[in-house]
């Protein structure tokens, strides 16, 4: 059988050392495979976030096994790492330099990692996420939220990525360009074929684009299963049926 794209496999981290420590991921395991885009779903501080700042190697001091594509992940974050791996944040107006162009932005990667013809790269991906190249001498602070993101969106893919890690990427945007985004991110993985782990509240975004979620409690992964069972009330564990249910009650509340 072919390895999975992301395996996660007895994950554990705990903040802090000896009696101060607090550990807030316990045994974590799951495994999301080639084109897949897998929901990670629970209440506010369950550790979903966590789960993808291991793998992105903003945290190093995790313990247990990580690897992409049948390689295991070092502790420590090597630039190999940000080519296979690489993360869009929740919040477009703190994850840009202000004082770097768009066109900066984009064309620093491709600089790090010494890769060639900068300037033709950075105008596809402008298009690919649908701005002109006429954004490449704006600053952030000159974009909308919206096209923001959309900025963030082509950084994190402008390295050609194998997983891209999404941690909640609509929830700081207006209502009115969630859905533009959405259909951005969907588009992307049809062409792509990337394999996605994103962290979502939101029941909309989850029927929209996930394949599988895993639902998180409290730093456990309580079960995993398929986006047709958790909107058509088949999951095993109470908890995750009391979240749709909640969800479905207030459409914009935690899932
Ligand atoms: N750098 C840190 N130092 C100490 N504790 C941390 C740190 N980062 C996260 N935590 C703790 O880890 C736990 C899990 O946080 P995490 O951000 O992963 O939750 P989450 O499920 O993503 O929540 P939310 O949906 O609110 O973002 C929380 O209790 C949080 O306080």
């Amino acid at each position: 059988m072919a390895e999975p794209m992301i395996a996660v496999r007895n994950l554990n981290l705990s903040f802090g050392e000896d009696a101060q420590a607090s550990q807030v991921l316990f045994d974590v395991n799951f495994e999301v495979n080639q084109g897949e885009i897998f929901g990670l779903v629970g209440e506010s501080g369950s550790g979903k976030t966590t789960v993808l700042k291991c793998l992105a190697g903003l945290f190093t001091h995790w313990q247990g096994e990580l690897a992409i594509n049948g390689a295991p992940l070092a502790h420590e974050i090597g630039r190999e790492r940000c080519r296979l791996v690489q993360m869009v944040f929740q919040d477009p107006y703190g994850s840009l330099h202000p004082r770097h162009t768009i066109g900066d932005i984009l064309e620093e990667p491709l600089h790090i990692h010494q890769i060639g013809q900068q300037d033709k790269k950075v105008c596809e991906m402008l298009e690919k996420v649908g701005l002109s190249r006429a954004y490449r001498s704006r600053y952030p602070h000159q974009l909308s939220g919206g096209q923001r993101q959309r900025v963030a969106i082509a950084r994190a893919l402008i390295l050609q990525p194998r997983v891209l890690l999404l941690d909640e990427p609509t929830s700081a945007l207006d209502v009115s360009v969630q859905a533009e985004i959405l259909n951005l991110l969907s588009d992307l993985q049809q062409q792509e074929q990337l394999t996605w782990l994103m962290v979502t509240h939101d029941l909309g975004v989850i029927a929209h684009l996930c394949h599988r979620v895993g639902v998180m409690q409290y730093g456990r992964l309580l079960e995993t299963l398929d986006v047709e069972d958790l909107l058509h009330d088949r999951a095993r564990e109470s908890y995750t049926q009391t979240l749709v249910s909640a969800s479905r009650d207030y459409p914009r509340a935690a899932v």
